[in-house]
């Protein structure tokens, strides 16, 4: 399977606005997140581990916004649970053809079930472990709550939701620190300043950050007993909730 680097800012771009998930992305994708969010590789080892020691028998256990399925693969090789299945839910039609041949090369007991659509509209039920990796922040925020409700209404008791964030902070000098040593983090990938600024138009009002305080009120109000954060690397966090 062989994937691109990601050069597809390095040159101008007529109108860079309006990231989009499609093929061309999809070429470059490993290498695209891998080099963009801090930490990924270590957030993707870590919810293989939770998964298998959340994940209960007999139950589902969801990858929301999917992607190549980095997440899904990580759970299904620490699942030991009997009888868990894997859904791994994307509304990129060209993430997820790619994510079955790569599946279609993936040795594992556990069942995985891939679905092209809209996670808010996905169905929802008997989930041990639901994971967000880096997907709500494309979700538009009045759309966030009760879609996290539903999650929280599909987990079984002992549930966990593992979700992961782009965040933005309160404090204009946090906020601009952050940003820096997020862009920081991305030329000492081999981004050029040209490619992080044209990427940073391509995301703007497509990824909308918020704070860590708003992403746990609201999973508080949606009904999760604690939501904490146990990862961060600069603007880039991922938080565990537990029903
Ligand atoms: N409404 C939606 N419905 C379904 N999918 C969606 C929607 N909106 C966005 N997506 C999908 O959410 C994914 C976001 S990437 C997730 C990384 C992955 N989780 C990983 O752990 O590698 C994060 C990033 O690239 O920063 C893309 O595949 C979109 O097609
Ligand atoms: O937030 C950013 O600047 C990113 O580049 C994150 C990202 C990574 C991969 C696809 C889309 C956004």
């Amino acid at each position: 399977m062989n994937f691109k680097k990601d050069s597809l800012y390095a040159h101008p771009v007529e109108s860079p606005e309006g990231f989009q998930f499609d093929s061309a992305v999809t070429a470059v994708f490993p290498d695209m997140i891998q080099r963009s969010v801090p930490g990924y590789r270590s957030i993707i080892s870590a919810i293989g581990l939770l998964a298998g020691r959340f994940a209960q028998a007999n139950s589902l256990c969801y990858d929301l916004g999917c992607s190549l399925g980095a997440a899904t693969l990580a759970m299904r090789h620490q699942i030991e649970a009997h009888d868990c299945r894997i859904i791994a839910v994307d509304n990129s039609e060209a993430m997820i053809e790619r994510f079955k041949k790569i599946l279609a090369n993936d040795t594992s007991p556990i069942e995985v079930e891939t679905r092209c659509e809209d996670i808010r509209d996905t169905r929802l039920e008997n989930a041990s472990v639901v994971v967000l990796n880096f997907t709500l922040q494309f979700i538009p925020i009045e759309d966030r709550s009760e879609f996290l409700r539903n999650i929280y209404q599909a987990l079984l008791p002992g549930g966990i939701l593992i979700l992961s964030e782009k965040l933005k902070f309160d404090d204009p000098r946090q906020q601009q620190l952050q940003t820096e040593m997020h862009h920081a983090f991305k030329k000492a990938q081999g981004y050029s300043d040209l490619e992080i600024s044209q990427k940073r138009t391509a995301l703007e009002n497509v990824l909308i950050p918020e704070t860590f305080s708003c992403h746990q009120q609201r999973l508080l109000k949606a009904g999760f007993n604690s939501a904490e954060v146990w990862f961060q690397y600069f603007n880039f966090a991922s938080i565990i909730a537990l029903k």
